[in-house]
């Protein structure tokens, strides 16, 4: 099979998705997160930064309470125990009869038994409407054998112009079997369902330097699966440009400043608020696959 990509910088899916941050912004959807305590205040301050609302709730007595009250969910994996396993299932259970739609994101699936098996038993038990990880993470979840580096993606996993084609061939077959948009992050961001895919090339290495900017992505996405749903990939695809735009912003005023990662940390959180479409049009590398 021969794939070709058409570059997507200047002409972008249609004219409503030229202004999908504005109506984010308007709607500011509530999101209900059941997410880790490494970054749960990171992706609070994200998901307020770029217009949406978060509320972080994990008890199991409160999640389908919080669930009814919010438009969409958000589970993370990141610090699962054996108090939030069940409070995930019930918010998710709740988020699908209410057609609610759902992200989750498997932080370190290949880590531990425990990550492995409660991640198999949500998806059993809950519809997700987007899987967000970077690309150990996805396979893991695809059950190809990747060493596992704890919640970072392994170097010898990732996406490469070289592997891109056979990535993109599996990455479908895990959108086929669990029904959801398939999100991938790294270097090159690739953006799947079972039919099309699409390829970031926004974003910098010193993103993987801070904790979080994957949990902030996924936090991101979530605000935008709930306000795009008709248009979910494109959604995915244009908030992985986001977030990586941001992080080159970031990275270029660190650098002009002689700053290390703490103030990339601060400067990204910054460029996420003042992210508008216009800007983020200049800036995106976006190409689909065909
Ligand atoms: N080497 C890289 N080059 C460009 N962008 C990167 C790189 N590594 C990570 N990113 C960006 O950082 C963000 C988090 O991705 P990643 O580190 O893969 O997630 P996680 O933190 O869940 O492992 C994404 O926006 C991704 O595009
Ligand atoms: C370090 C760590 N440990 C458990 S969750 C977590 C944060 C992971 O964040 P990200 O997936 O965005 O790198
Ligand atoms: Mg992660």
């Amino acid at each position: 099979m021969s794939i070709k990509s058409i570059s997507l910088d200047i002409f972008f899916f249609c004219k409503e998705d030229e202004k999908m941050i504005e109506q984010v912004k308007n709607a500011k959807p509530l999101i209900h997160c059941i997410t880790n305590k490494v970054t749960m205040n990171d992706c609070a301050n994200a998901l307020l930064a770029i217009g949406g609302s978060p509320i972080m709730a994990d008890d199991e007595a409160e999640v389908e309470d919080i669930t009814s009250i919010c438009q969409g969910l958000l589970i993370n994996i990141g610090t699962l125990n054996q108090a939030t396993i069940p409070s995930m299932m019930k918010a998710g259970k709740k988020a699908n009869a209410l057609q609610h739609p759902v992200l989750l994101d498997p932080v370190g699936i290949g880590a531990s038994q425990l990550r492995y098996q409660t991640t198999q038993q949500l998806l059993k038990e809950v519809h997700f409407d987007v899987i967000r990880g970077n690309i150990s993470e996805m396979k893991v979840l695809m059950n190809i054998q990747s060493q596992s580096r704890g919640v970072d993606a392994n170097a010898s996993d990732s996406i490469t112009d070289e592997n891109l084609d056979e990535n993109i061939i599996w990455l479908q077959q895990l959108s086929s079997k669990t029904g959801a948009i398939i999100a991938v992050s790294g270097a090159i961001d690739v953006i799947v369902d079972s039919q099309n895919a699409y390829i970031v090339r926004n974003g910098c290495q010193e993103m993987s330097m801070i904790t979080g900017t994957g949990c902030m992505l996924s936090a991101i996405m979530s605000a935008f699966m709930v306000v795009h749903r008709q248009r979910l990939l494109e959604a995915c695809t244009y908030v992985s440009a986001l977030m990586g735009y941001c992080g080159e912003l970031a990275k270029n005023k660190m650098l002009v400043e002689k700053l290390g990662v703490g103030s990339l940390r601060v400067y990204l959180m910054d460029y996420l608020s003042l992210m508008n479409d216009g800007i983020l049009k200049e800036g995106m590398k976006i190409e689909k696959r065909c």
